[in-house]
């Protein structure tokens, strides 16, 4: 019985496991020991369970790592960022961002910038959200518009003057500016710096873009339409809508800007306003008296009639417009001038379109950059800040930048460099694309596109002032015809250098040079490359050229001969003579009767003829290379010591 009974005992199966000290020796189980065992092994179970149980969780987590369920970030992206800059915005490794990058095909290292359309992709691959803004905006560390548009306050229209020529423009613009009740109060001294800001009685304001009026200058006002809120067409009423009048329209509507039509010359007799209404209207311009929503009014520029009415229409179209910036943010806007200026260094003129710039801020304009040394207003005067649509003048710069590229103020130093950097670098591309295609020799390049072999004719332009390089591209792409392509390669402001010399051999093309020279080292090796430097100072002259290498033949044409530069030293006020240079010839030769051109830093001043040529006493004919001189000029005396004077013969050059 005991056998059964005995295998009845409680923890049977335990006891096999019991360790041998769990028995007593004589063989029997003692139960205390073996409850205190069951604890034991119960506890060892728990942690083995529990060690498992950790060991679950973490190959979870590391399942859930590995199906990419993390923290999706919302990455700020601006114009241009450094992939390690990406990669910190991320919390990404460096490492990681160029390897995404190498799958995409693009080489870059973790110092390297990159644009904003390739960051937007990486961000997407590592599967964030992409916030595109403005670089003031990152600077600012602002997340997004709703941020920048809770301060949001009225700001001045930005109003641009387009007409055909001789309508008026400059005749409205200059009475307009004399309507500036802050003008008066700053004692009236106005200066060019491309656009300007009246203040009207009742103390709002307008800010006017002061762009040449020529129909060559094209794109200064499509540039203008662009930065533009409105534009003023004139239209003459004795003279009706023109071409260039059409061509406003066009520009106008293309940049979706709204007209306000002042008809112009309304105290001339016989003027006929429903001719000038129905023509407008061919264009599809309703003005109201028609039933549209033109405004027109009629304006006298020469006797100031109107320009009150003509200042309501704009403000009442700004009030349409509801125009508004937020001026406590950092400055953004665009260049509108720009130039380089012996004294002051590289000056352009922005006007600010967000944000308050101030003196001192750090600015990328274009690819340059600089700390804002000075701020000058239209009036001369220096400003220690410029609020949205207020053009100021600003010094500082490293270089000049392109006028109608976009400024900004950065943070820092190292900011301003990666943007700069960056946009020098797509500048660079686009300048290497566009050389990269044509080759040959001038003549070859004649030849060929007279027997129909050749397409295009490349040109390089250099300029004394930014809106005439502007224009002459405007102009010169223009002349392209089906049959054979004008290409300007590249278009700059001041005086030829080497580079151009080589972009122009590299891409056989001729420079377009107006009013500004060529360095001595770029003379020289124009002349020993071959390459064709054409010295002008009327764009039509300019395109009247082009258009006959379009042609493959060039018409015999009146050619300079360069015979000498001469320096001046000294400067005599001699009766009756006016005023005389002391001179010495650097290189070359002076000859009586001469053309002569007046360089002051490689751009043109004065271009005429040399009225008397003087050794000591007396009159000579030509003085040469090293020897002291004495000169005057016909009708001009505006000379100044360290000014270059370049002599030059015309001779007729037979046709290519
Ligand atoms: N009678 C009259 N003549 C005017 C008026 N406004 C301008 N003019 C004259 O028209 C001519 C051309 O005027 P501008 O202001 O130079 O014309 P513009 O459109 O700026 O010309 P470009 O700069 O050459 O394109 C000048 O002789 C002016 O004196 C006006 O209201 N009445």
């Amino acid at each position: 019985m005991g056998g059964p009974l005995a295998a009845k005992k409680p923890m049977p199966v335990p006891v096999k496991k019991t360790p041998v000290t769990d028995r007593r020796r004589d063989g029997r189980i003692d139960v205390a020991a073996a409850i205190e065992g069951e604890d034991e092994r119960s506890r060892s179970m728990a942690s083995v369970r529990r060690a498992r149980e950790r060991e679950r969780r973490q190959q979870e987590l590391q399942r859930l790592r590995n199906d990419g369920v993390k923290v999706v970030r919302e990455v700020v992206v601006p114009e241009a960022i450094t992939v390690q800059e990406l990669a910190n915005r991320m919390a990404a490794r460096g490492g990681e961002v160029v390897k995404a990058l190498f799958r995409m095909g693009v080489m870059a290292t973790l110092t390297q910038t990159i644009d904003a359309d390739t960051a937007e992709l990486v961000v997407n691959e590592f599967g964030h959200r992409v916030k595109r803004v403005s670089e003031a905006d990152v600077e600012q560390g602002l997340t997004g518009t709703a941020d920048i548009d809770t301060d949001l306050q009225v700001r001045a229209p930005v109003v641009t003057i387009m007409g055909h020529v001789d309508h008026g423009k400059t005749s409205l613009l200059d009475a307009l500016r004399k309507t500036d009740v802050a003008a008066r109060e700053a004692g009236g001294i106005t200066q060019h710096i491309g656009a300007y800001q009246v203040t009207i009685a009742g103390g709002q304001k307008i800010t006017f873009l002061d762009t040449p009026g020529h129909e060559a200058f094209t794109a200064m006002r499509a540039r203008g339409a662009s930065v533009t809120d409105m534009v003023v067409l004139v239209v003459a009423a004795d003279d009706g809508v023109m071409p260039q009048t059409i061509e406003a329209i066009h520009h106008a509507k293309a940049a979706n800007v709204p007209l306000i039509v002042a008809v112009n010359k309304i105290d001339k007799q016989g003027v006929n306003l429903d001719r000038v209404r129905q023509e407008l209207l061919q264009h599809e311009i309703v003005v109201e008296s028609l039933g549209g929503d033109t405004q027109e009014i009629q304006v006298s520029a020469l006797k100031g009639t109107n320009l009150d009415k003509l200042q309501e229409a704009i403000l009442l179209q700004a009030e349409v417009l509801d125009l508004k910036a937020n001026p406590d943010r950092a400055a953004e806007g665009t260049v509108i001038e720009s130039k380089l200026d012996k004294g002051r260094g590289p000056v352009a003129t922005v006007l600010v379109q967000k944000g308050t710039l101030r003196q001192g801020d750090l600015v990328v304009a274009g690819a340059e950059w600089g700390r804002v040394r000075a701020m000058l207003d239209d009036k001369g005067r220096q400003v220690k800040e410029a609020g949205p649509s207020l053009p100021v003048e600003i010094l500082g710069l490293s270089g000049v930048p392109t006028a109608g590229e976009t400024f900004v103020a950065v943070e820092n130093e190292s900011r301003a460099r990666e943007i700069s950097e960056y946009r020098q670098r797509v500048a660079r591309d686009k300048q290497a694309a566009a050389a990269g295609a044509a080759r040959g020799t001038l003549a070859d390049m004649m030849a060929r596109v007279a027997a129909g072999v050749q397409k295009e004719v490349a040109v390089v332009v250099k300029a004394d002032v930014q809106g005439s390089a502007e224009a002459l591209v405007v102009t010169l792409n223009k002349l392209s015809r089906d049959e054979v392509k004008v290409r300007v390669l590249h278009s700059g402001v001041g005086q030829i250098t080497e580079s151009d010399i080589q972009l122009a051999k590299a891409s056989n093309a001729v420079v377009v040079a107006f009013n500004v020279r060529a360095t001595t080292q770029a003379r020289e090796m124009a002349n020993r490359d071959g390459v064709d430097i054409r010295y002008y100072s009327i764009i039509y002259q300019v395109s009247d050229d082009v258009q006959a290498m379009v042609r493959g033949k060039l018409a015999p044409i009146q050619r300079e001969k360069f015979l000498g530069y001469a320096q001046i030293l000294q400067v005599f006020e001699v009766k009756r003579l006016g005023k005389i240079a002391g001179c010495r010839v650097t290189e070359g030769v002076v000859r009586r009767g001469c053309g002569v051109r007046l360089l002051r830093d490689g751009v043109v001043i004065h271009q005429g003829e040399l009225a008397t040529l003087r050794r000591f006493k007396d009159d000579v004919k030509e003085v040469t290379n090293g020897y002291d001189c004495g000169m005057s000029f016909a009708n001009y005396d505006d000379i100044r010591v360290d000014d270059q004077i370049e002599c030059y013969e015309t001779e007729t050059v037979a046709a290519v």
